[in-house]
C-alpha cells in the first residue's frame, strides 16, 4: 500500500515534469518561428537553449539535407540565439544572394573565428565594411586572370615537382604511395610563392608540417555550425573546457608563421636586399598609405594561407582517392591528352579547352567532393521578406550546396560519379558562375554573390594542371586489401579524404625522361 501510494507519486511528478517540459519545448518552438511578430520560414523547433545544434555536430550536410527535404528550398533553424535561414535551391540563392546582394553579403562574427582567431580581419571573416571592401581589393590584386598568367612558370614548377616527388616516392610504381602530403605540398607552395615569394622542397621542409597542423586545426574550430561557443556566449567563460583557448592558440600559430615570414621580408627589404615580389612585400610597402596595421598583413596573408591551400589541396586528392575506382575512366582521359598533348610534355593551361572530358572529371570531382558543404555563411543587415517569409536583419544565410549538388532533377543517379555530364559544359568556373541562369551553374563549390570566392581563377588553374599532370603521369591503382573510404573525411568543417595509399605507375618511359628524373 505504502509502496503503491509512493509509486503513484513518483508517477504524477513524473509526469508533471515530462508536461513542463514538453510545455516549454512548445512555448519556445513557437515563439521561435516568429520574429517582430513575422512568420520565419519553417524549420526544425529544435532543444531549448542550443536549438538544432546537437543534430548538426558530425556530417551536418546530412541534416541539412534531410530537413531541406521536408521544409523546403528555404528553411529556418535556430542554433543557440542565433537565427540561421537555409537556402537549397539556385533560383532562391541568385534571388537573395545575388540579386539582393546588398542585404545579404556581410558575415557573422563568430567568436572562434572571427573575434580569436582571426581578430576581426582576414576577409573571410570580415563583416560587409569598408575594412573588408579594402583587404578584399588589395588581395584581389593578386588573383586577376593577368596575374594568374605571370604565375605559369611557378604553377607548372609545382606540378613536375610533384609527380617527380611521386614518382620517386612510388618507386616507379613498386611501392605504394600516399599521395596526400604531395598534393598538399603543391597546393602550399603556390600560395607560398604567391603570397610571401618563397616555397618548400620536400614534404619533409617544417614549413609543410606546420601549416599542415594549422590547417587542420582551424577547420576543427571554426566549422560554421560546429563551435558551441559561437552560439551559446555563456560558455565563453569557460575557456578550458570549450575551445576558446584552443583558438587562441591558433591565433599565435598563424601570427607567427605568417608573421615570422614577413618580418623576414621587411628585414630584408629594409636591408636593400633582393625580394622576389609577392604579395606581403607589396603590402609592406603600402603599409602606410592604405593605413595597415601589422596584424591587417598578417591575416590578410594568412587569408590566402586557410583559402587556398586546404581546399585546392582537397580537390586534388579527393581526385587521387576516387579515380583509382574508375580504370576505364582514367583510359579515356589518358586518351584525350594522349591525343592534343602527347608524350613529349606535360599538358599546360593552354591545353585545357580542348581537353573535355579531362574538364568533365575535375567538376565532377567538385560535385561530389566539395571541400565545403555548407560554404563560409552570409549574414543580412537588413529586415528582407521572401515570397511572404521573413527574414529578419542579422540571420545568418547557408548555401546549402550538398542538397544542390545531389539533385537528382538536375543530376540524374547524383550519387553516381559521371563526368559525362558535364561532357558539354564549356565554361570556365568563373564564366559558370556569372551565368543568368543559376540551374545551369556547374556547381556551388564557391559559394555565391559578392563575397563569392575571389581564388576561382588560381584554384582552377592550379586543379587542372596537377590533375592533367597526373593523368598524363601516371597509372593509378587501388590496393587490392586497402580499399578507399569515399565517404568518411577529416574535419568537421573542411573536407579531405580521410589517409589512403595507392599504387601510381608510371605510363611509359617518356614520363622519366621527359621530368628528366
Ligand atoms: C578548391 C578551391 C577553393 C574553394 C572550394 C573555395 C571556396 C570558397 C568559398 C565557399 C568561399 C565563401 C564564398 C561565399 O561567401 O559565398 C570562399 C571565400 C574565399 N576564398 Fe576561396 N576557395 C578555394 C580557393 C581559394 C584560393 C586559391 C584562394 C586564394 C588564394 C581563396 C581565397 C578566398 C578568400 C580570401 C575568401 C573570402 C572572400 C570574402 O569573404 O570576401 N580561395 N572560398
Amino acid at each position: 500500500m505504502v509502496s503503491t501510494v509512493h509509486d503513484i507519486g513518483t508517477f504524477t511528478a513524473l509526469s508533471t515534469l515530462v508536461a513542463t517540459v514538453f510545455a516549454l519545448l512548445k512555448a519556445f518552438s513557437y515563439v521561435r518561428q516568429s520574429v517582430k511578430g513575422q512568420k520565419l520560414p519553417p524549420g526544425p523547433a529544435g532543444v531549448p537553449f542550443l536549438g538544432s545544434l546537437p543534430f548538426l555536430t558530425h556530417y551536418p550536410e546530412m541534416a541539412l539535407d534531410k530537413w531541406a527535404k521536408k521544409f523546403g528550398p528555404l528553411y529556418s533553424m535556430w542554433l543557440g540565439n542565433q537565427l540561421f535561414v537555409v537556402v537549397s535551391d539556385p533560383q532562391v540563392v541568385k534571388d537573395l544572394v545575388i540579386t539582393n546582394g546588398s542585404i545579404f553579403s556581410s558575415r557573422k562574427e563568430m567568436y572562434m573565428k572571427s573575434k580569436i582567431i582571426f581578430v576581426r580581419r582576414g576577409i573571410t571573416a570580415t563583416p560587409y565594411d569598408e575594412t573588408w571592401r579594402k583587404h578584399r581589393r588589395l588581395a584581389a590584386q593578386f588573383l586577376g586572370n593577368k596575374q594568374i598568367s605571370n604565375y605559369m612558370p611557378g604553377l607548372m614548377l609545382e606540378v613536375t615537382d610533384m609527380l617527380k616527388a611521386l614518382y620517386s616516392g612510388g618507386k616507379a610504381g613498386e611501392v605504394p604511395v600516399n599521395p596526400q602530403p604531395h598534393a598538399g605540398r603543391t597546393s602550399l607552395n603556390n600560395i607560398l610563392t604567391i603570397a610571401f615569394g618563397t616555397r618548400t622542397d620536400s614534404i619533409d621542409h617544417p614549413l609543410v608540417g606546420h601549416w599542415l597542423k594549422h590547417s587542420r586545426e582551424f577547420m576543427n574550430c571554426t566549422g560554421p555550425v560546429s563551435n558551441v561557443v559561437d552560439f551559446v556566449p555563456f560558455l565563453r567563460n569557460f575557456p578550458n573546457w570549450t575551445m576558446v583557448n584552443r583558438g587562441k592558440r591558433l591565433h599565435q600559430g598563424l601570427v607567427d608563421t605568417c608573421g615570422g615570414l614577413i618580418s623576414d621580408i621587411d628585414r630584408r627589404m629594409k636591408a636593400g636586399e633582393e625580394v622576389p615580389e609577392c604579395m606581403a612585400k607589396f603590402l609592406l610597402s603600402v603599409k602606410e598609405q592604405e593605413q595597415l596595421d601589422d596584424l591587417d598583413i598578417i591575416f590578410i596573408c594568412c587569408a590566402f594561407m586557410i583559402g587556398g591551400v586546404e581546399t585546392t589541396a582537397a580537390i586534388k586528392q579527393w581526385f587521387l582517392a576516387h579515380i583509382p575506382a574508375f580504370p576505364e575512366m582514367q583510359r579515356r582521359a589518358q586518351a584525350e591528352i594522349d591525343q592534343v598533348v602527347g608524350r613529349d610534355r606535360v599538358p599546360v593551361a593552354a591545353d585545357e579547352k580542348s581537353l573535355p572530358f579531362t574538364r568533365a572529371i575535375i567538376k565532377e570531382i567538385e560535385r561530389v567532393h566539395n571541400p565545403f558543404w555548407l560554404g563560409t555563411p552570409h549574414k543580412s543587415t537588413e529586415d528582407f521578406t521572401y515570397q511572404g517569409q521573413f527574414i529578419p536583419k542579422g540571420t545568418v544565410v547557408i548555401i546549402n550546396a550538398y542538397t544542390m549538388h545531389m539533385d537528382p532533377k538536375r543530376y540524374p543517379e547524383p550519387e553516381k560519379f559521371n563526368p559525362d555530364r558535364y561532357i558539354n559544359d564549356h565554361y570556365t568556373n568563373t564564366e559558370s558562375a556569372n551565368l543568368a541562369d543559376p540551374y545551369q551553374r556547374d556547381h556551388w563549390m564557391f559559394g555565391a554573390g559578392r563575397r563569392i570566392c575571389p581564388g576561382i581563377p588560381l584554384a582552377e588553374q592550379e586543379i587542372f594542371l596537377a590533375i592533367a599532370g597526373l593523368l598524363w603521369a601516371f597509372n593509378m591503382e587501388q590496393l587490392p586489401n586497402e580499399p578507399i573510404d569515399l565517404t568518411e573525411y577529416d574535419g568537421l568543417s573542411g573536407r579531405s579524404p580521410v589517409p589512403f595509399r595507392i599504387k601510381m605507375t608510371p605510363r611509359d618511359g617518356r614520363v622519366k625522361e621527359v621530368l628528366a628524373l
